[in-house]
C-alpha cells in the first residue's frame, strides 16, 4: 500500500472536495432543501448537507447564522417548513426527538432546574432507554424489569467512571462545576448508546482546566466509532478537534472542509468580520466558571 493509500484508509474524508454540499463517502446524516422560516426571516436555508460517519463535524458561524435552529431541526426538536433529511437512511421528517433518539441519534441538553435537584446517578438513570416495567404487561413481569434496572445501573456507573464523575454519583447535579455538568450532559446522552451524538456548545461555561479533558472525551468517542456533530464558538477548540467543519452564515452553508481549508477561506473570514468578530481565531470563546 502506498503512503497515500494508508492515509486514505485512516481518513474517511481523504479526497473529499471542500465545497458546500459535497457528497461524503459514507454519510450517517443527509439533509436536502431544509428551510425554516420565522415570520419573514429564513433562519435556515440549506441546499444539501452530509455528515460523514465516524468523524467529528463542527457546525460554526457568526451569531444568528442558524446553527441552533439547524441543530434542533436535524435532531427532531423542531420541524422545517420544507426539506428532507435522513439518518442511516431512515427518513426523519415528522419524527419527534425521542423517536430520533431511539434510532441512535441523540443530542445533549443543558440540565434543567429539575434535574439539578436530582443526584448525578438519578440523572443518568432517568436518561436510560425505555424500561420494561413501564409498559402495562412489563409492569407484571418483575424479573425482566429487575434485569433492565440492573443493566441501566451498570451502564450508568460505567459511564460515570469513564467521565470521572463516579465520586460524585450521590451529589446533587446542581453542585457540579460548569465543566462537570457538560460531562454529565454527555454521559446522559450516551445512556442510549447512540451512533451519532450531537453536542451543543460543549465548551460554554467550562473552566479552561477542564477543556482538554472534555476534548479528550469527544475524540475518544469518535475513536470508539461514535459520529459527533457539535456547535461551538471557541475557534481553538473547533480547529483542534474537528475532522470537518461546516460554516453557516445567514442560514446557508457558505463553506465546508478541513480546518486548514476553513482557516484560509476568504468568505468565512468575511462572514465573521461582517458579524464584527476581529477574526475567526478571536471569535467568542469559552466562559470562565462562576
Ligand atoms: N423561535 C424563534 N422565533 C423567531 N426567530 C427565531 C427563533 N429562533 C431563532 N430565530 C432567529 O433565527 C436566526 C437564527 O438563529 P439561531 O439561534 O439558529 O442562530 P445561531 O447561529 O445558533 O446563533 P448564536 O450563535 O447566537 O446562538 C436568528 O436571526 C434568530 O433571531
Amino acid at each position: 500500500m502506498s503512503s497515500d493509500e494508508v492515509r486514505a484508509a485512516a481518513d474517511p474524508l481523504a479526497g473529499t472536495e471542500p465545497v458546500p454540499g459535497v457528497a461524503k463517502p459514507d454519510p450517517i446524516l443527509k439533509a436536502s432543501g431544509i428551510k425554516r422560516r420565522f415570520g419573514g426571516l429564513t433562519a435556515v436555508n440549506v441546499d444539501h448537507l452530509e455528515v460523514q460517519r465516524g468523524t467529528i463535524t463542527a457546525l460554526i458561524g457568526p451569531n444568528g447564522a442558524g446553527k441552533s435552529t439547524l441543530f434542533n431541526l436535524l435532531s427532531g426538536f423542531d420541524q422545517p417548513d420544507e426539506g428532507q433529511w435522513s439518518f442511516n437512511d431512515h427518513q426523519l421528517r415528522r419524527l419527534r426527538g425521542h423517536q430520533v433518539a431511539r434510532l441512535g441519534m441523540v443530542r445533549t441538553f443543558q440540565l434543567t432546574k429539575a434535574l439539578t435537584r436530582l443526584s448525578v446517578l438519578d440523572n443518568m438513570l432517568l436518561a436510560a432507554p425505555g424500561q420494561t416495567g413501564e409498559g402495562f404487561l412489563g409492569a407484571f413481569w418483575r424479573p425482566g424489569w429487575k434485569a433492565q434496572e440492573k443493566a441501566n445501573l451498570a451502564q450508568a456507573e460505567s459511564l460515570l467512571e469513564r467521565f470521572k464523575l463516579i465520586a460524585k454519583r450521590d451529589d446533587m447535579a446542581g453542585s457540579l462545576s460548569g465543566g462537570q455538568r457538560k460531562l454529565l450532559e454527555m454521559a446522559r446522552a450516551l445512556m442510549v448508546n447512540p451512533s451519532l451524538l450531537m453536542v451543543d456548545e460543549p465548551m460554554a461555561g467550562v473552566n479552561p482546566a477542564l477543556v482538554q479533558s472534555l476534548l479528550g472525551h469527544i475524540t475518544a468517542l469518535r475513536d470508539d466509532g461514535v459520529s459527533v456533530v457539535f456547535v461551538e464558538h471557541d475557534m481553538d477548540v473547533i480547529m483542534g478537534i474537528s475532522d470537518w467543519i461546516v460554516v453557516l452564515a445567514q442560514g446557508q452553508v457558505i463553506a465546508e472542509g478541513r480546518p486548514a481549508d476553513i482557516r484560509s477561506n476568504k468568505q468565512v473570514v468575511d462572514a465573521y468580520l461582517g458579524a464584527q468578530h476581529d477574526e475567526p481565531a478571536a471569535a467568542a470563546g469559552s466562559e470562565e466558571e462562576s
